[in-house]
């Protein structure tokens, strides 16, 4: 399927192209660093000395800072930069997972995994990856082979519901204002445009061949 021309493809999934060009940015692994800042979080460094428990680093724009090397966090290589699942990160320290939650919302590619969860960030305007198009991609695939999105996540329990015959829970959870109660609309949006493309697969298969009816029942807390 050519899901590059579906018009919510460009908030899920980076072009190749954009992918080489994150990819190919400068690095070293023993020199390149966050090093804290109030303002922004973390900032990019690169180490140009070090003596003792201190490091002079070169912050840009011809600034350089003398820091203790305790409070410097290691940067991951490029390959990662944007990734999907930050479970692959080889650094997972709290500036490498700012810095690529921070770098994905900034393409607006709002949902990142990290392991089992799905982070989302709320992007506060209307994309267009919540579409009856974008949800028919999700269907059946398992998580590996789509870009995170909520739609993944909840087709897996949907599939684990039926093979196993178990209940399934999904945790929405977040402060105010993150995104919980919309995020609970398109789970249930996409439940039901899973079992109405079973429904169309009854007309078109026949009574004799209709799968074991399901239902899908949902609490909130
Ligand atoms: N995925 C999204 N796409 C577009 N807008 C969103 C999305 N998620 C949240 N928003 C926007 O943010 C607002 C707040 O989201 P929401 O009501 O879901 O937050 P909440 O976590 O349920 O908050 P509370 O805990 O206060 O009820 C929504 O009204 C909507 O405008």
């Amino acid at each position: 399927m050519d899901y590059e021309n579906d018009p919510g493809w460009q908030y899920l999934r980076r072009t190749r192209e954009q992918m080489v060009e994150d990819h190919s940015k400068p690095y070293d692994m023993k020199t390149y660093v966050w090093v804290p800042d109030e303002e922004e979080g973390y900032l990019q460094g690169v180490i140009k000395s070090t003596k003792g428990d201190d490091c002079v680093v070169a912050m840009g724009a011809g600034v350089e800072k003398t820091l203790k090397k305790d409070i410097l966090q290691e940067m991951n290589p490029p390959k990662f930069e944007k990734t999907e699942d930050m479970s692959n990160l080889t650094f997972l320290n709290d500036a490498s997972v700012l810095h690529n939650l921070r770098a994905r919302y900034g393409c607006m590619l709002i949902y990142t995994y990290s392991g089992l969860f799905c982070v989302v960030i709320n992007p506060y305007k209307r994309l267009p990856i919540y579409t009856d198009s974008v949800a028919r991609m999700f269907m059946g695939k398992r998580r590996t082979e789509m870009p995170p999105h909520l739609f993944a996540v909840s087709d897996e329990a949907y599939r684990n519901m039926l093979q196993n015959g178990e209940n399934q829970s999904m945790l929405i959870t977040g402060e105010s204002g993150a995104g919980k109660t919309e995020n609970t609309k398109k789970v249930i949006a996409y439940f039901a445009a899973v079992g109405a493309s079973q429904q169309e697969g009854h007309a078109r298969i026949g009574e004799e061949a209709k799968p074991k009816e399901k239902k899908v029942v949902c609490f909130f807390l």
